[in-house]
């Protein structure tokens, strides 16, 4: 029992060793401590009962050395049979109610631990829904996912282990050497002499250690990274057209050479480290015998005494030797809080107003008045621990539309058209508030976009983009993403509507087939006609379509045209147009160049006019022309 307690501890110095000792540099916010034991609080009770847990098991365990002398001391030295065998009995259950009392501890660290978990992971989880787009336009995907996946995970564990060893470990040191100085303080004395013998090569076994464990972190990761790259279907083929497979296949079995030959040192060092600790203890039991023998052969000690007191030792290195690291396990421990609270931190740009109004539903009039705007810059909406960056790139944006205003009526529709970068997209991302303008206003019926409510934003905009996106899941899935209590009824409306009511007879498991890009591929026709479908059940009063660029086969055209016709009418429409069909039919278009309107009118007057339009219509739609008049 008390070997394992001491290997234990002696392990737990080992992780603690290898832990990055750079952490104790870091600068932390003020009222780091009083946050996370705030967060902690709701589990106080069940800490308060899992720290009496540690006291009373690191105060049995301290007991049996004792029993032990006494049964040498006063049973055995005194022939006492009836004594030994009661002090054996108890020897024996103090061993089973200490084993009850770890499973116990056991069973409460683990609801504290997988409690923080939970609430630190949902927390973090609503937090970034609630981060506007800009957010997840600058910041990696992997560091989001990790702060949610292994930052939390460190977090609990540095806090339970943490909080566990330290407590646990000062309890038995204190115990310890209490009733060792008790027995006998010159032998304890004398043992403590050989202690540094062993802390000192023990640290720089860890720091070897903490180098080389940093150091396969890396590489591994490294790894992953190249295999994730090149394991898809774009990266292989990127590899198979223009990669040399040697030079590939070289690159990543230098990498998990380096890894290996890690794995062996890393190995031999750790064995190296818990040799040392074993041996360092087994010198000052031997000390201890060697001393004590004779002292009890002079009679100064009763044998159990001696006894006692090499038990005592064998417990005593690995907890000392832990809480010599104690300050990187404590600043590892605050250090993982502060990535979880800085991302919580973050300010979502885009909040509902506290007075917020619903916007009326019903034919909807879109208005945009005197409307600049600029990108969110880094500072404002990312952190660079998430872009893996050292800082984040400072100073403002440009402005990307300046003074933009125009009116679609109800029922109306406008197209936007514009050259490459004139700022058509960013334009359309405001009606559905995916940004707030820099300033002028946005809005829907009447009601400004920064004062109307989120769902009600979300239920009269529509919006159809050029790459449809679908989830990797089934079609009536993706569909009722919409509206989730959609009817079938409704659903073979929409999809008949959107010219797809084939689509799921031709479909394995017609609508409960998996599409999206590890499921059923549907071509990007098909694909776009689905969004408009789901568009269709949303029923919104505003549409917003970027329009596909890619040119469709005739059949495929006619089909979306169709579609969009449906999901159209009687709506209010902003449509960054592509298609001379879509140009024609718009009540109005607004001519964007670097972010500004530089004409508007219909098509024909706009071609009358001539300029930028003008441009424009002979580049880009022009040759549609034919298509259009083509019987
Ligand atoms: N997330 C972003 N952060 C910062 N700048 C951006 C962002 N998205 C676009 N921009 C910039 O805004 C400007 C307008 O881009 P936008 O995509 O709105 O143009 P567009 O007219 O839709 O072009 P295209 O027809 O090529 O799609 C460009 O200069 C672009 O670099």
């Amino acid at each position: 029992m008390g070997g394992d307690m001491g290997s234990l501890a002696g392990w737990q110095a080992m992780r603690s060793f290898r832990r990055d000792s750079k952490v104790t540099q870091r600068q932390l916010p003020k009222g780091l401590v009083r946050r996370i034991l705030r967060f902690g609080a709701r589990y106080r009770r069940t800490l308060a009962i899992y720290l009496a847990l540690i006291v009373v098991s690191a105060i049995l365990s301290a007991v049996s050395p004792l029993i032990f002398r006494a049964i040498i001391d006063d049973g055995i030295a005194r022939h006492n049979v009836g004594l030994i065998v009661w002090l054996a009995l108890l020897a024996g259950v103090v061993a089973i109610v200490s084993a009850g009392l770890m499973l116990w501890q056991r069973y409460i660290s683990a609801r504290v631990g997988e409690g923080l978990i939970y609430d630190m992971r949902t927390k973090i989880f609503d937090h970034f829904q609630s981060m506007p787009l800009a957010f997840f336009s600058r910041t990696q995907s992997g560091a989001l996912i990790s702060r949610v996946n292994s930052d939390v995970l460190n977090a609990q564990s540095a806090f339970t282990d943490t909080t566990s060893s330290i407590v646990s470990n000062a309890i038995t040191v204190v115990i310890t050497l209490g009733v060792m100085v008790f027995l006998s303080w010159q032998i304890t004395l004398a043992a403590l002499v050989l202690l540094p013998l062993f802390i000192i090569p023990a640290r720089w076994v860890g720091r070897r250690i903490e180098g080389i464990t940093r150091e396969s972190y890396n590489l591994n990761a490294e790894m992953t990274n190249m295999m994730t790259e090149r394991f898809n279907v774009s990266g292989a083929l990127l590899v198979k057209l223009f990669g040399d497979p040697r030079g590939e296949s070289g690159l990543f079995s230098g990498r998990a050479g380096r890894v290996r030959d890690i794995g062996v040192t890393q190995a031999m060092y750790t064995r190296i480290f818990m040799v040392a600790l074993l041996t360092t203890a087994s010198l000052a039991t031997a000390l201890a015998y060697g001393w004590g023998g004779i002292e009890a052969v002079h009679g100064v000690y009763p044998v159990g005494t001696v006894v006692a007191i090499t038990l005592y030792l064998t417990r005593l290195y690995a907890p000392l030797t832990a809480l010599s690291n104690v300050q990187v396990d404590i600043m590892t421990t605050l250090v993982s809080f502060d990535r979880v609270f800085e991302v919580l931190d973050l300010e979502p740009t885009i909040v509902e107003d506290l007075h917020a109004r619903a916007i009326p539903r019903g034919p909807a009039t879109v208005e945009f008045s005197h409307v600049s705007f600029r990108y969110p810059t880094a500072t404002e909406v990312s952190l660079a621990s998430l872009e893996n960056v050292e800082h984040l790139e400072q100073g403002t944006s440009p402005e990307i539309l300046h003074d933009i205003s125009f009116v679609i009526e109800p029922g109306a529709m406008v197209a936007l058209v514009g050259p490459s970068g004139a700022g058509k997209t960013t334009l359309s991302h405001l009606v559905p508030r995916l940004y707030d303008p820099e300033s002028g206003t946005v809005s829907i019926n009447g009601v400004d976009l920064r004062v109307a409510t989120k769902d009600s934003v979300r239920a009269t905009v529509g919006v159809v983009t050029q790459e449809a996106h679908l989830f990797h899941d089934t079609l009536r899935a993706n569909l009722l993403y919409a509206k989730p209590d959609a009817t079938d009824e409704e659903i073979r409306h929409a999809l008949e509507a959107a010219q797809i009511a084939h689509i799921p007879a031709n479909l394995p498991d017609g609508l409960d087939t998996v599409v999206g890009d590890r499921g059923y591929r549907l071509s990007g026709g098909e694909k776009q006609r689905v969004a408009i479908a789901r568009l269709l059940l949303k029923a919104p009063d505003v549409v917003v379509l970027d329009e596909a660029t890619a040119h469709l086969d005739s059949e495929s055209e006619v089909a979306l045209q169709l579609a969009l016709a449906h999901a159209l009418s009687d709506r209010t429409s902003l449509v960054i147009a592509h298609r001379l069909s879509t140009i024609r039919e718009a009540d109005e278009i607004l001519v964007l160049d670097s972010g500004r309107i530089v004409a508007r009118g219909t098509h024909r007057e706009l071609l009358a006019d001539g300029g930028l339009y003008a441009d424009l219509y002979h580049t880009q739609f022009a040759d549609q022309e034919q298509d259009l008049t083509a019987p």
